[in-house]
């Protein structure tokens, strides 16, 4: 069966990396501690640095970060630093007022290390058939229980059919998602990844099926399994 290949789009990506990792409880922000000698934030630039579509990075940093202008990747000609905000959202709303207004832009965590390429080149595949955008999902694996609030105690069980976790990266057309994200924030919205703005304005991105082990690093207990994972990851690139 003869498999046409999908034109990917060239990509600019915003990596917000402006937090303290509080839940992580380390000395420093967590997208500086190490696996491999390297820190998280390289690993996850150098997961989107490896595709030749992507070719721009935009890294959304904390202005009392001083540890970023010290790694090799802040001389490559294809980083771009910007200040970040006190939440999340406002971090990457200030990477994409420096990205220009065409094209597709790529959001990912930099506490998110262990992104496989297939993961990344399957995201960017849906540019060539959808208009909105999407982002990299796992389906749930447990049963999952809604809490009473303020107890220890369970008020349901949720029904886990549909039921994702969003992961990153997430994939939008730059304009609709400035133009989403920038209302959403404006008009009070919660927003915890790119899709919520989206929705929030009314659309409905695709979920791309991604493999669980593209976790976020955020309590001490990630950073040993996102260690066996990038392990396993470049054993298998150097195969
Ligand atoms: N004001 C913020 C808060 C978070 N982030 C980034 O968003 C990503 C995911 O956020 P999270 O895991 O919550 O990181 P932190 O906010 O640092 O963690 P915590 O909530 O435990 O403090 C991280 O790469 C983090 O650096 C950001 O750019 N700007
Ligand atoms: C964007 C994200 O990683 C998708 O799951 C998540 O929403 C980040 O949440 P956090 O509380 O900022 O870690």
């Amino acid at each position: 069966m003869s498999h046409t290949a999908v034109s990917l789009p060239e990509v600019i990506a915003v990596l917000p990396a402006a937090g303290i990792g509080s839940r992580m409880q380390a000395e420093c922000p967590k997208q500086y501690l190490t696996i491999g000698g390297k820190t998280l934030i390289e690993h996850a630039i150098r997961a989107l640095l490896r595709s030749s579509h992507v070719t721009k990075v935009i890294v959304a940093l904390s202005p009392h970060d001083t540890q970023f202008q010290q790694l090799p990747v802040a001389s490559d000609p294809r980083i771009q630093r910007v200040i970040g905000g006190c939440e999340r959202a406002e971090s990457v709303m200030a990477g994409l007022e420096v990205a220009g207004d065409h094209g597709w832009v790529l959001v990912h965590d930099a506490a998110r290390p262990c992104l496989h390429p297939d993961d990344l080149t399957n995201l960017l595949a849906i540019s060539a058939t959808s208009k909105i955008g999407g982002i990299l999902a796992a389906p749930v694996r447990d049963t999952m229980k809604r809490g009473e609030p303020g107890a220890h105690a369970i008020a349901h069980t949720v029904d886990r059919q549909e039921l994702w976790h969003a992961l990153t990266p997430q994939f939008f057309p730059l304009e609709l998602l400035k133009t989403c994200l920038r209302r959403a924030l404006n008009e009070g919205a919660v927003v915890t990844d790119e899709a919520s703005a989206m929705e929030y304005c009314g659309f409905h991105p695709m979920l791309i099926p991604a493999r669980a082990d593209n976790i976020k690093v955020t309590r001490p207990e990630d950073l040993a399994l996102a260690e066996f994972y990038l392990t396993r990851l470049y054993q298998e690139e150097n195969a």
